[in-house]
């Protein structure tokens, strides 16, 4: 496959909407390539049923085992999807079935392929008896999606980066440019100006430690470039990464913590509950909303609260200072009135005299009571004095170009701690992406273990024994599709060749299964081909038992739509002369006659046979109607079975018993149809069938 746009089966358009998913056509390519589920499944739409033929494709070609290898017919095929599609049905994710559907193991010979499937399955057996409240964890796991990777962030315009080596500047524009303005800077002017046009300078390389900086900035100088980690420096970036994943982390984290609790091993490979706690840190905007040091929310406070509080008190001042000067009298001393006489003192000093003591003592309190409510720290406290005026004066006002600084000096100081705590919470969160990324992907490859888990609960299934010698048998067998139709399946025993077999009944391994119409021959040819499937994938079979010897290769066909022209019969004939040889393999074949008059199906059916009976390694089942013709054309010992009505219930339905009988070819169906119109019928009429049963009955 050159390009996704040249693949097969996938249009222009479709591969353009499925490259955009990626963002680009190698990230795309690269994601069928190494058949990336994760990322393939959250793809919306037709794109991604594209999506899993391709790495359908690549896999068959890398595995050495495509899908033909052991179902070697179209009809066996069908077989196996739609037993996929069963399983399918207990996945609780996208990502899980989709995986069922594009890595769920080919059926194959190879014992070890199938020792490796059924270790696996085992231990998701086990795993589902541990869980309790299934349905529960099915509700958590669909809540499971693959953390996406946040392709970008808003650009930070409050940070730059300054380096005066070109080198560096071409390795951190590539890696920041996009969120941060990164700038080279040649000499100590060039970066002062930079240094008083952002609020956080961080300037890299040992240079700067000799450069003078403007006396109101404090640029954070790293020396050690190797030292320059995405947390440290763009810190929103992991943040990010988490925030935008927030409601996917925390239902991942919520369910590792049941599973582990019930003590599925593996889950949880970190220390989730600190995580949980840094989650709680940011919601999913990228803010951080809790865990900051008291310390910001403290500015935070003294920012928010400043003038409203300094307004409140020199009010309360101003108030006070009003009611003092109010109940003051002043009596003057003779020496007073002569210095007052003389422009000596002024009248307003003498007044201060008098009640400076109480003007402090307000003051005061009002400082105190500020600098309490504001809960400021000492050097906060040096403000305070412009703010409140230690000298008499009436009324008392703030210096408000003093107030400005002082915000200004508390926002500085905001913005800084709240770097550090973003990059301490960055540092922390990055240290769990790793891990965190593969707990999501346990969580979600147990939910693929866990369908087939329980898709084998569902019918009690269990693991096949496989044995040596050519044959198969199987107990309390049911088919699956019926099973699903919510049929009530009566369960089938069945055996070919000498596995199983009930004594006295020859062990022939090829058979022809007669019966009436309806009597379950295609549902019980399905269900040998379910149980084969799914043995030779390691996967359980629903039977109570299954015994089965060597198969390399699986031949189902069904049956055919009516008779065929010359070339379709052609056809058929070609693909049947493909059974000849070819190691060890079963055969199941349904109804074959209709593909052209009954005489010469029966011959042909006939011939088969004989050429498998031949063989010491097939086991065939053919289903026809066509047993005494059939037999008459083969001098071959094969052994017929047959699915009989036991007869007709009250309501005259026919009573079938879905186990065949042994060597036994069964009534046909219009036998019993001849027998429920002599029952149903009028006198007359009965007369007319009582004739043709005879002749049933007579055997003519
Ligand atoms: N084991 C079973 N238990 C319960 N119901 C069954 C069972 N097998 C078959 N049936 C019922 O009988 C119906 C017909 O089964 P099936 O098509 O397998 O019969 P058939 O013998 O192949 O019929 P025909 O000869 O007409 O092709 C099924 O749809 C199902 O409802």
């Amino acid at each position: 496959m050159q390009s996704l746009v040249d693949a097969p089966r996938i249009g222009e358009k479709m591969a353009q909407r499925f490259i955009s998913h990626f963002g680009c056509e190698e990230d795309a390519m690269a994601a069928i390539l190494r058949g990336d589920i994760a990322s393939i499944s959250e793809i919306e739409g037709v794109g991604r049923r594209y999506a899993i033929s391709l790495v359908h494709d690549v896999r068959s070609t890398e595995d050495g085992i495509d899908i033909s290898s052991f179902l070697k017919t179209r009809d066996s095929v069908d077989i196996y999807e739609r037993v996929i599609d069963s399983i399918k049905n207990y996945a609780s994710t996208p990502y899980a079935r989709d995986k069922l559907h594009t890595y769920i193991p080919y059926p194959s010979s190879r014992k070890d392929l199938i020792g490796i499937n059924r270790d696996w399955v085992e231990n998701h057996m086990e795993y589902l008896s541990m869980l309790d409240d299934m349905d529960r964890i099915s509700a958590s796991l669909s809540r499971i999606k693959p953390l996406k990777n946040f392709p970008s962030i808003p650009r930070v315009r409050d940070r730059v980066i300054v380096t005066s080596n070109t080198d560096d500047y071409s390795i951190l524009k590539e890696k920041y440019g996009k969120s941060i303005e990164v700038q080279l800077v040649e000499d100590p002017l060039e970066f002062a100006d930079v240094a008083r046009s952002y609020p956080h300078v961080i300037a890299i390389g040992e240079p700067f430690l000799e450069y003078d900086f403007p006396e109101d900035t404090n640029p954070e100088i790293i020396t050690n470039t190797r030292e320059i980690e995405e947390w440290h420096i763009l810190p929103e970036k992991q943040i990010s990464f988490f925030a935008f994943n927030h409601e996917r982390i925390m239902n991942a984290l919520d369910l590792a913590i049941i599973l582990d609790k019930a003590g599925i091993p593996s889950i949880v490979n970190a220390d989730i509950s600190s995580l949980s706690n840094l989650m709680a840190a940011i919601n999913p905007e990228g803010n951080i909303v809790e865990g900051r040091d008291g310390e910001i929310d403290r500015l935070h406070h003294i920012l928010d609260n400043v003038d409203s509080e300094l307004t409140k008190y020199v009010d309360q001042c101003n108030r006070e200072i009003n009611d003092l000067l109010q109940k003051s009298s002043i009596t003057l001393s003779g020496n007073d009135m002569l210095g007052v006489i003389r422009d000596e003192v002024e009248l307003k000093d003498i007044l201060s005299r008098n009640i400076s003591a109480s003007f402090s003592q307000i003051i005061n309190d009002a400082r105190k009571e500020f600098i309490d409510t504001l809960s400021m720290k000492q050097n906060e406290c040096l403000f305070v004095d412009y703010f409140f005026p230690s000298e008499l004066c009436y009324p008392v006002e703030a210096d408000v170009s003093q107030l400005q600084k002082f915000k200004e000096q508390i926002k500085q100081q905001i913005f800084r701690r709240e770097v550090t705590h973003k990059r301490d919470i960055a540092y922390e969160l990055h240290e769990f992406r790793q891990p965190l990324k593969q707990l999501v992907m346990r969580l979600l490859d147990l939910d693929v273990g866990l369908a087939v888990a329980r898709f084998g609960h569902s019918l009690q299934m269990q693991l096949a024994g496989f044995e040596d010698e050519c044959g198969m048998g199987l107990k309390n067998g049911k088919n699956i599709f019926l099973c699903e139709k919510s049929v009530a399946v009566e369960p089938i025993d069945y055996s070919l060749g000498s596995i199983m077999s009930p004594s006295q009944v020859p062990s022939s391994p090829v058979v022809l299964l007669s019966g009436v119409n309806s009597g379950g021959k295609t549902s019980m040819l399905e269900l040998v081909a379910q149980c084969t499937i799914l043995s030779h994938m390691g996967f359980p079979v629903p039977a109570d038992e299954l015994k089965i010897g060597p198969v390399d290769s699986l031949y189902y066909f069904s049956k055919s739509r009516g008779t065929l022209d010359a070339g379709a019969f052609e056809t058929t004939l070609r693909s049947f002369s493909a059974l000849a040889g070819a190691g060890s393999k079963l055969v199941l074949v349904d109804e074959l006659e209709s593909i052209t008059e009954p005489g010469a199906s029966a011959k042909i059916i006939a011939g088969i046979l004989e050429t498998l009976s031949e063989e010491s390694n097939t086991m065939a089942i053919f289903v026809s109607h066509l047993a005494d013709q059939i037999l008459e054309n083969t001098d071959a010992s094969i052994r017929v079975d047959g699915i009989e009505a036991k007869g007709l219930d009250n309501e005259l339905n026919l009573i079938v018993d879905r186990n065949p009988i042994y060597n036994h070819i069964a009534k046909s169906t219009p036998e019993l149809i001849v027998e429920r119109l002599f029952r149903s019928g009028g006198e007359v009429e009965r007369e007319f069938y009582r004739r043709l049963k005879n002749k049933f009955e007579k055997g003519c």
